[in-house]
């Protein structure tokens, strides 16, 4: 999207030019993105990102340093307003020293409008949370469960989970993606997931925004993203000689063969010449798209870019 456009009013979320510093830090560097009331938003990216401080300063806890920031149609930097209808969940939630998830429970009516207690005590039994113990005291794991908890039964216009999963087991992560999206087909509302576990969530998702060193890279729906890119492999050379003019986002070899990611999607010509030299066409998952996405802009930045925005949008790069 480019910059200068106006904010969405429609939107839950619409930001332009979004900017954050720490000192003389840049982390943020000038993000334009929309999401769109009542969906499921992936905020995908590598470690250090800025995924965490956007969704700070989405929530209302941190100030920008420049841009325009709209969240449910108003400014959310410590407004009232905005916090009342929006959950942040995430893992290192800041409780009372003496607080237990009973506590949490207890308090989380005040809050949060639409909360369903029922709900909430389906949720702790469905992930096991020991109510009665001190959240000092809880795993890991646990925490996670608290803040599943209680960004699920907040029901909030505008939910945020910050990696939801950390510490979850693989049984109770399936069930956090199973009951979410039940969840939100009876009580549709927008929610925006921050998460590296991509191709676990990826069917959950309708919109994914690919950040990276406070860039964003890629901003599809995710049917888009999923058809984003394809794979070919087979002998080095024979790769190399088909993929000839298309835009290589990274490529592995072992030995003497090799399988590279391509964006956009296979055509007519590359598709008889595959066929002709016995290579493999292949779709791309969305986790490796952004782990090519990732690696390229790594490439890229590596390579001493200028520090101007140098977001890949694939979708312009499709032959
Ligand atoms: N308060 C702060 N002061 C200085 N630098 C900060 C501060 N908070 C975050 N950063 C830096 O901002 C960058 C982005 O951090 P952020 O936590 O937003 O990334 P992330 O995408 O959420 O990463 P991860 O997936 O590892 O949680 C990092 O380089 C981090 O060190």
């Amino acid at each position: 999207m480019p910059s200068g456009q106006p904010l969405d009013p429609g939107a839950a979320v619409s930001v332009r030019g979004l900017r954050k510093s720490f000192g003389r830090k840049d982390i943020l560097h000038g993000l334009d993105f929309d999401i769109p009331t009542d969906s499921i938003v992936g905020l995908l990216g590598r470690n250090g990102a800025g995924k965490t401080t956007a969704l700070s300063i989405l929530s209302g806890q941190d100030p920008a340093t420049a841009g325009a920031v709209s969240v449910l149609g108003r400014h959310p930097f410590e407004d009232p307003t905005t916090a009342a209808r929006l959950c942040f969940a995430r893992e290192n939630q800041k409780y009372p020293e003496s607080f237990k998830a009973a506590h949490v429970l207890k308090s989380a009516p005040w809050f949060f409008e639409h909360w369903d207690q029922g709900f909430a005590e389906r949720l702790v039994r469905m992930f096991r949370l020991p109510v009665e113990t001190k959240i000092q005291k809880l795993s890991r794991g646990q925490l996670s469960a608290v803040a599943i908890v209680v960004g699920l039964a907040a029901r909030a216009p505008l939910t945020f989970f910050d990696e939801p999963y950390l510490g979850l087991d693989a049984t109770a992560r399936q069930l956090f993606y199973d009951v979410m999206l039940q969840d939100y087909l009876e009580h549709p509302r927008t929610i925006v997931m921050s998460t590296h576990l991509i191709d676990e969530a990826a069917d959950l998702l309708e919109k994914v925004l690919v950040i990276d060193d406070g860039r964003i890279l890629m901003d599809a729906d995710a049917d888009s993203a999923r058809s984003a890119a394809f794979s070919l492999s087979g002998p080095a050379a024979a790769v190399g000689q088909v993929s000839a003019g298309w835009t290589a986002m990274n490529e592995r070899r072992i030995g003497g063969l090799a399988s590279v990611t391509l964006a956009g999607q296979p055509d007519a010509a590359l598709t008889a010449a595959a066929a002709a030299h016995h290579l493999e066409i292949g779709p791309v998952g969305l986790q490796d798209l952004v782990a090519a996405i990732g690696s390229r802009s790594t490439d890229t930045l590596g390579a001493s870019a200028p520090a101007t925005d140098t977001a890949v949008d694939t979708s312009e790069e499709q032959r």
